[in-house]
């Protein structure tokens, strides 16, 4: 079943063309990727797929027409760009603090995350001790928190060593296996190799699936 549906998806900024007639679909429970070198449009495309910018063609979700400033059709865990983290709290109340905002979320759910990441348990390190990889981790456990039906994420690798990475390619798969459909851009070849369901690459605001 096809979750997010995007056609001819078109954008010019300051009289450039960023996106071309971007067109794929993306299916339930699975994991798609954008792949493609810096610039090449990964990030725009996750963004008119969530309704973040405007863009001509058509979004839907669910089957439903997606509107700017509407409410998203289904729930979401973002990850583009930097975290945004607050250094002067830990990780666990920076994620305490998203899981408030979230209904069915537990204190276990942050702990079990935590551990997931190898990040510093409840009273550990403010975030703004913590190094960029850590930083990162955390970005992405904010994503991944309440296992969200559909979880974006954005270049996750940024910063992550190789033992890292391999633990991130085994937690999104079991994300997957548990239900949630997600979305990554990334320009790090092998690790799209491993996740990849759909391989959608991404040159110069145009998409093609591989
Ligand atoms: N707000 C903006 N103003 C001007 N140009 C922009 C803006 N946002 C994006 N662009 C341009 O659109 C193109 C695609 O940008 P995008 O951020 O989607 O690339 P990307 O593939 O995600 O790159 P990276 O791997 O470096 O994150 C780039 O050429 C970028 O310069």
């Amino acid at each position: 079943m096809t979750l997010i549906q995007l056609s001819t998806i078109s954008k010019t900024i300051r009289r450039q063309p960023v996106l071309r007639d971007v067109s794929f679909t993306v299916e339930q429970q699975t994991i798609t990727t954008l792949e493609g070198i810096n610039g090449s449009g990964k990030t725009l495309i996750l963004k008119a797929m969530l309704g973040l910018i405007k863009t001509r063609g058509r979004v839907t979700v669910n089957e439903i027409p997606l509107r700017i400033g509407q409410r998203y059709p289904v729930q979401a865990g973002i990850l583009i760009e930097a975290p945004s983290l607050i250094e002067e709290f830990s990780a666990y109340k920076n994620l305490k603090l998203l899981a408030n905002l979230m209904p069915g979320v537990t204190n276990q759910d942050i702990v079990q995350l935590l551990h997931q990441f190898q990040l510093p348990r409840e009273n550990g390190a403010k975030v703004k001790h913590f190094s960029l990889g850590m930083k990162q981790k955390l970005g992405i456990a904010q994503a991944t928190l309440g296992q969200s039906e559909l979880i974006v994420l954005d270049e996750p690798t940024n910063a992550l060593d190789t033992e890292s990475i391999a633990a991130l390619i085994t937690y999104l798969q079991s994300l997957k296996a548990a239900g949630s459909t997600l979305v990554v851009a990334s320009h790090d070849h092998e690790f799209v190799s491993a996740i990849s369901d759909k391989r959608i690459l991404v040159e110069a605001g145009t998409a093609y699936e591989i």
